[in-house]
């Protein structure tokens, strides 16, 4: 290698560049704290581990789902424990890397360029087409330029939309934004895919494609999503991470997950009837929504 040698050259290389395959775990969170407004502990001491493959999250509502999704997107920093992304600490007071947990501006930059992230609500200029969108999207993930629009054309038929490309965000429907919004988290071809609630508002055909393409994805990257469906978990995901009050109550696969549960437990299938025994001790016992 000569970089580094040239003083011309511009932007130096970062550990996180140079190391990308010295983790064994894409994303690992060592009593992990997170918080969501100023004071609620969202996400409260999780240790959690996930590689390659297809991660559903399932929690009841305001069991910290989004806000630990938040965190691995690195837009909130957390608020102890250890946080590791591709091998890079990227914040809390527990973390092991030289920088003591925290990540240096270039490492965290890098980081972000290797993350796809949908949030469960995201802003848009309601003028953009979708193209144009999507590679304003591979403009801020620092894309090589001449690789956009090749990587936007991918990401845009990777979720049906190539006959759309050139229509204007505001004349699409809440579920074709929400394929933009799958294609924008794409574009980067990122190693870790975060993505909050993606089948919201998807009709049962674009449900059953995006299912596919989530199992596509997960053969060389390691997907997050939280969902409420647990048909999409059946589906789709290798692996089952069942989260409530910002804690980590089961981590399996669907068959485990599905185990869990007998005919004494609510639910219209045997993943949901896992899902409520699981979660006996919480919300189901006493009567709660
Ligand atoms: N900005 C905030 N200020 C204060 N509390 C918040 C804030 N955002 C979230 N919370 C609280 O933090 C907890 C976790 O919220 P979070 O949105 O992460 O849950 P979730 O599992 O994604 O829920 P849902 O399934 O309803 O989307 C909830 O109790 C919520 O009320």
């Amino acid at each position: 290698m000569t970089h580094g040698k040239d003083p011309h050259m511009t932007p130096a290389v970062t550990a996180a560049d140079l190391a990308p395959t010295t983790y064994a775990w894409q994303i690992r969170a060592t009593g992990l704290k997170v918080r969501a407004g100023r004071r609620r502990m969202a996400v409260d001491g999780l240790d959690l581990s996930l590689g390659t493959g297809v991660h559903g999250l399932l929690g009841p509502n305001g069991a910290g789902k989004t806000t630990l999704i938040r965190a691995l997107a690195t837009v909130v920093r957390p608020a102890g424990g250890g946080l590791e992304l591709l091998g890079t600490p990227v914040g809390g007071t527990g973390g092991t890397g030289r920088t003591g947990g925290a990540a240096r501006t270039g490492d965290q930059r890098a980081l972000r360029r290797r993350i796809g992230y949908l949030p469960q609500e995201f802003g848009y200029y309601k003028r953009f087409t979708v193209r144009e969108f999507v590679e304003y999207m591979a403009w801020l993930k620092e894309v090589p330029k001449a690789e956009v629009p090749g990587a936007v054309q991918r990401a845009v038929e990777r979720v049906g939309l190539a006959d759309r490309a050139d229509a204007r965000m505001k004349t699409l429907s809440g579920g074709m934004v929400r394929r933009v919004g799958i294609a924008q988290a794409l574009v980067n071809d990122p190693a870790v895919l975060l993505l909050d609630e993606p089948t919201v508002g998807l009709d049962p055909a674009q449900r059953l494609r995006f299912r596919e393409l989530l199992q596509e994805l997960g053969l060389d990257t390691c997907v997050v999503v939280s969902t409420h469906l647990v048909e999409d978990v059946a589906a789709a995901c290798t692996d089952v991470v069942l989260f409530a009050e910002g804690r980590l109550v089961f981590q399996g696969t669907p068959d485990e997950l599905a185990a869990a549960g007998g005919p004494e437990d609510v639910g219209d299938s045997p993943l949901e009837r896992g899902y409520s025994a699981l979660l006996a001790d919480g919300g189901r016992e006493r009567g709660t929504w």
